[in-house]
């Protein structure tokens, strides 16, 4: 297995408050990976240095050959630009866009040009059960649409990494499900490898593998195949 992303040894503080103090992970190319534990151990701060928008203080952070905790802040933000997705709890599209707009964003930040970038972001809206909502703002979508549209968003340009805290933890539990399936499906079929906070088993279920943050620190359980 090739390892995609890893954590040595991270630490990282907010001030005199540690928030990781010596967390190692590695996750490899193609997996889904949910960062579990209990309230204010970490999480977060992981999947931020992972991503590449904290610096740790001390460890390492490797993305195949690449060592993000040594970049500049400009690097970061160009890699996270080109080769990351992000979704998160809330908020996350931009009001004043169409939602077809929102999902062509990451295209046109990239260089695409709008015709090209607005066909791509159409496509998703089918494959992600949104078919008729290209033209709806934020403020005219439901959670889970607009979740959807987030999802779609984060896709579109094929990251090699999806980063996704607590992704469903505004939604009621089916149309969480709904939302992990299609994150799921369209991961694995652009071989997207995806870190994923949360909190609940029921969505933690839908990974390969496990990590379990304490304390700033990291225990990975694999998954027994049933
Ligand atoms: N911006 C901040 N300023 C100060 N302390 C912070 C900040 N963000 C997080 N912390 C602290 O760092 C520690 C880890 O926080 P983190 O958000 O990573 O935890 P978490 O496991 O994701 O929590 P939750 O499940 O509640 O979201 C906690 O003690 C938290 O209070």
């Amino acid at each position: 297995m090739t390892v995609a992303l890893e954590a040595r040894d991270v630490e990282y503080s907010f001030g005199s408050t540690p928030a990781l103090r010596g967390a190692s992970v590695a996750v490899e190319a193609g997996e889904i990976l949910a960062i579990m534990g209990p309230s204010g151990s970490g999480k977060s701060t992981l999947l931020h240095c992972l991503a590449g928008i904290l610096v740790p203080s001390a460890g390492q952070i490797h993305l195949g050959e690449t060592r993000l905790d040594t970049m500049t802040e400009t690097q970061r933000s160009v890699l996270r630009r080109q080769r990351f997705g992000f979704v998160f709890q809330f908020g996350q599209l931009v009001p004043e866009l169409t939602a077809a707009e929102n999902v062509a964003l990451p295209l046109l930040l990239n260089g695409v040009r709008r015709a090209p970038a607005m066909r791509e972001a159409d496509g998703w809206f089918e494959r992600l059960d949104l078919g008729g909502l290209q033209s709806r703002r934020s403020g005219e979508l439901s959670g889970g649409q607009a979740q959807r549209v987030a999802l779609a968003r984060a896709l579109v340009a094929k990251p090699e990494m999806l980063f996704a805290d607590e992704p469903t933890g505004a939604l009621d539990s089916l149309t969480g499900e709904h939302v992990m399936d299609l994150l799921v499906d369209a991961a694995r079929g652009q071989g997207t490898t995806v870190i994923l906070v949360t909190h609940e088993a029921r969505v933690a279920a839908y990974a390969d593998r496990e990590a379990i943050v304490r304390d700033g620190r990291v225990t990975v359980l694999d998954r027994i195949p049933s």
